[in-house]
């Protein structure tokens, strides 16, 4: 019923459907009201052009061809809809149903079906109408015969997907039946895009049939659809044209028809895919929440500080190792990345769920920094929307998102691309991620290819010294490997030379390695942090592990209910009691060491108690700062590092 509404406040829908609607009820109607005035020969009126009386003239036998094209209506339309029902039928049973049945009988049909394929389709059925003798019957079989390989390969590939999904694994080891595979997990999935592309080829079926009718294959006299009505007006089209254009634009008025309707199937049912907030007005779309959260802001004057402390410490050290040296340089790396209030907001009905609201955060080049947070916090949301890979349907609002300095909020898309080339992104799931019918090598050789436009050998000469810095012995020529044929961890370390491979500024790695087994854990984050240091590159990497950020990362930011509740320097694992955020506490005391009492259970975080503490922790009178403020406290900041090194330069 939903999904009714939803086609038909589509005005492609409404058009089209109305179009479809006149056609049936002039088959249904059009024998009983034009039947006489078709099909009565009246020799007064020979080869009549065009008149009130006559609307497209009349033919050689005196017939009204107004009359006949409408009475020709139901032939042209149930011959089409009859040779696509059943050839839609038939490619479900060639495409869809030998997927439940292994691999091999999917080799066959393919192979079927591409064999199939290869025949051009006017000449398949002119070929099969010399065969079985011309007539609708006739007509109709050949069409079929052509029409069902196209549908095949169509059911082939949608089945295939679905064949592939998890569901479709457990399905079949709990012993589903085949038929049940089908009519129960195939089937349904497939159905929408299936009809869609049905409805789109009834126009063509329609002109198909005509085609042959016209070529004298088809329908024959006293019989007449529209092509034979053409076929017939067409020895007239000079002294009077609308006897073969009249037939010719009932073909073009119904081709028209089940073409538009099946686009605007099409088109809604990718809009369904998509969540559309339909409560809002665009009005109130175009005004997301915006959000600047004091608390955090504090927190990044706060980190700014203490690496200004950091920084001018270290220069000290070097001035005392070395006191005769005339000038001590500290290099003091500027923020690579600095993201100011940055909202993100779904649509929900009338109001805004707001996952992540008004954060803040600084990365410095070259610097590993742990996103830490529990399941739902907001870490994957921020920083897919920093990548601009922000999640469907979300509204992103922010102060700035400066990216080297250039601010990529309100950017053109095509020049945020470019700017945004500079961050490599390593997935969650690498099989995902990963393009399964493209080798890897040719993946890691296209970001290069269309980076930087480096020619093909080049790029894949360099996509395999890129496998072989992660790690990925040579010999094994991973290049030439589809990502399944590769283990997880391969495939992980494919990944991170994928994102590594054009030397990005800025590592964004989404639990990189959850889908992994410990051993494997620890390679590929060390791998990460090699790969870091020898690009002088900067990471984020999210987890929710904030021991295994502890042993790669210099800082680790806490999000928890999507605000930016603690930054702090990793070596404060080690004085837990030092941490300020009731939430970071209690995720260090859930971490269990060697000490940690087995027969006791281990430590889980109270929810409702950290929400409590927090909201006391917050200083609700203070003012609240501004991105401005926050900007100069940590210019001024940076302004202070610098001028250390300057004065120590001299
Ligand atoms: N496409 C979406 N539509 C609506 N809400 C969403 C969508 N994606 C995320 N959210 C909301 O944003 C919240 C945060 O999502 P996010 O993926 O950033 O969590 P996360 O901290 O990365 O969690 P996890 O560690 O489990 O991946 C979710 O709990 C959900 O409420």
């Amino acid at each position: 019923m939903k999904r009714t509404k939803q086609f038909l406040s589509s005005p492609l829908v409404i058009v089209s459907g109305a179009m479809i609607v006149v056609l049936v009820v002039l088959a249904v109607i059009a024998p009983a009201v034009w039947g006489a005035a078709a099909n009565t020969e009246n020799p007064m009126f020979l080869l009549r052009k065009p008149s009130a009386e006559h609307w497209f003239g009349t033919d050689q036998l005196g017939r009204d061809i107004f009359a006949r094209t409408m009475v020709a209506t139901r032939l042209s339309l149930v011959t089409a809809l009859i040779c696509t029902a059943v050839s839609a039928v038939l490619g479900i049973v060639v495409g869809a149903v030998p997927v439940v049945f292994g691999k091999r009988a999917q080799r066959w049909t393919s192979s079927i079906i591409n064999v199939w394929l290869a025949f051009p389709v006017i000449l398949l059925a002119m070929l099969t109408v010399i065969a079985l003798g011309t007539g609708a019957a006739a007509t109709t079989i050949a069409l079929t015969i052509t029409m069902t390989p196209t549908f095949a390969r169509l059911a082939q590939t949608l089945s295939a997907t679905v064949a592939g999904a998890d569901y479709m694994a457990a399905a079949r080891m709990f012993g589903v039946s085949g038929r049940r595979q089908v009519f129960y997990y195939i089937l349904p999935e497939v159905a929408e895009p299936f009809v869609a592309n049905v409805t789109q080829s009834i126009g063509g079926a329609i002109l198909a049939m005509s085609s042959l009718s016209f070529l004298g294959l088809g329908v024959q006299p006293p019989v007449y659809d529209w092509g034979r009505l053409i076929n017939e007006g067409f020895s007239q089209v000079y002294v009077s044209p609308m006897a073969a254009v009249g037939p010719g634009i009932a073909i073009v008025f119904a081709g028209l028809a089940f073409s538009l309707f099946g686009e605007g199937i099409s088109n809604q049912i990718r809009r369904a895919y998509k969540p559309l907030p339909s409560a809002m007005s665009k009005r109130e779309l175009d005004n997301p929440p915006k959000m600047l959260d004091k608390t955090n802001m504090d927190l990044v004057v706060e980190a700014a500080a203490e690496r200004t402390e950091q920084h001018r410490a270290e220069v000290e050290r070097l001035r005392a190792e070395d006191p005769q040296a005339a000038v001590v340089t500290v290099p003091r790396p500027a923020p690579v990345l600095s993201v100011r209030g940055l909202t993100i907001s779904f649509p929900e009905g009338k109001r805004w769920n707001t996952p992540v609201k008004g954060i803040s955060f600084d990365i410095e080049a070259g610097e590993i920094v742990g996103l830490v947070g529990e399941s739902g916090s907001g870490k994957s949301l921020t920083m897919m929307s920093v990548a601009d890979l922000a999640a469907p349907g979300s509204y992103v609002a922010a102060d700035s998102i400066r990216f080297e300095g250039t601010d990529i909020v309100g950017m053109l898309p095509k020049d945020k691309r470019k700017l945004l080339s500079g961050i490599g992104v390593v997935f969650q799931d690498s099989l995902t991620a990963l393009n399964p019918s493209m080798r890897v090598g040719r993946q890691l050789a296209e970001v290069l290819e269309c980076q930087n436009g480096t020619p093909h050998r080049e790029a894949m000469e360099r996509a395999v010294e890129a496998l072989e810095h992660v790690g990925i012995d040579p010999t094994q020529h991973a290049e030439r490997k589809f990502p399944h044929e590769l283990s997880g961890g391969m495939r992980q370390r494919a990944m991170i030379a994928m994102a590594e491979i054009n030397h990005p500024k800025l590592i964004i790695a989404d639990e990189p390695t959850t889908a992994l087994d410990v051993t494997v854990q620890k390679q590929v984050l060390a791998l990460l942090r090699n790969e870091c240091a020898r690009n002088r590159q900067a990471a984020v990497i999210v987890s929710h592990d904030i021991a295994v950020l502890g042993e790669i990362c210099s800082r680790i930011m806490v999000m928890y209910h999507g605000a930016i509740v603690e930054i702090f320097d990793t070596a404060l694992l080690r004085t837990p009691e030092k941490l300020k955020h009731p939430y970071t506490r209690a995720l260090v005391s859930s971490i269990p060491t060697l000490e940690t009492d087995k027969s006791r259970p281990l430590v889980t975080i109270d929810d409702e108690l950290v929400s409590q503490q927090s909201a006391n922790l917050a200083d609700d009178d203070a003012p609240a700062a501004s991105a401005k403020t926050i900007a100069d406290a940590t210019g001024a900041a940076d302004a202070a590092a610098e001028t250390a090194a300057v004065k120590e330069e001299r």
